[in-house]
């Protein structure tokens, strides 16, 4: 049986999508902005972890990865050799890459035992996940901790949106604000990023 409505469920239901935006814009920018003060050296050495790969890699699964998948092509832009794990394209990971991973629950089983392998063979974890003590933390070297709803987290608590929105949405902009301060070290224009656009779409 559904569980009764809450003060939230009965607010959607009255004033339909625009005040569904603006619960999803307070979520999200609350979750960030605690990101923002109290992951300062993760998200730092997460940054630093990338300039310092050779290659770099990244792997999550469903909504996640395709989070993921927009921080590969702004790193792409900015002139990294990037790959998403699991395109046929894609080579093997060694010594010295480093493998983005963002998983919510950081369990999921494809993206915990990919982590293994990137560190069985010398290459570098990243994690964005919700959950510290994870075993795709322990794994990573770079761990940014994000409060947001697992995917299996009914609490409203957390988050009211649907399974793990909420730090899908979030791993989209700490990969735009990771590039961001990237892009800015790097000194280049807009302009000098922008013919590694794709001119086949
Ligand atoms: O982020 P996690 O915990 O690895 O879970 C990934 C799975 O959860 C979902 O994001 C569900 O919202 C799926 O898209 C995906 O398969």
């Amino acid at each position: 049986m559904a569980p009764p409505p809450t003060m939230e469920h009965m607010d959607v239901l009255e004033h339909g999508p625009s005040y569904a935006l603006s619960r999803v814009s307070q979520e999200l920018s609350r979750s960030l902005e605690h990101v923002a003060q109290h992951e300062s050296r993760s998200l730092s050495a997460f940054a630093d972890a990338i300039a310092e790969a050779p290659r770099v890699f990244v792997i999550g699964a469903g909504r996640s990865g395709l989070a993921l998948k927009m921080t590969a092509m702004r790193l792409m832009h900015l002139g990294l050799e990037v790959h998403v794990a699991g395109e046929v394209t894609t080579p093997a990971i060694s010594s010295g890459d480093l493998l983005i991973t963002a998983s919510g629950s950081g369990t999921t089983t494809g993206i915990v035992s990919a982590a293994e392998t990137a560190v069985s063979l010398g290459a570098k974890v990243a994690a964005i996940t919700t959950a510290a003590s994870s075993p795709l933390a322990k794994l990573s070297s770079a761990t940014i901790v994000v409060p947001a709803a697992g995917k299996l987290d009914r609490s409203e608590a957390a988050s009211v949106q649907y399974a793990g929105s909420l730090f899908e949405q979030a791993v989209v902009l700490i990969g735009d604000a990771v590039f961001h301060a990237l892009w800015r070290r790097s000194g280049a224009s807009a302009d000098d990023l922008w013919p590694r656009h794709s001119n086949l779409e």
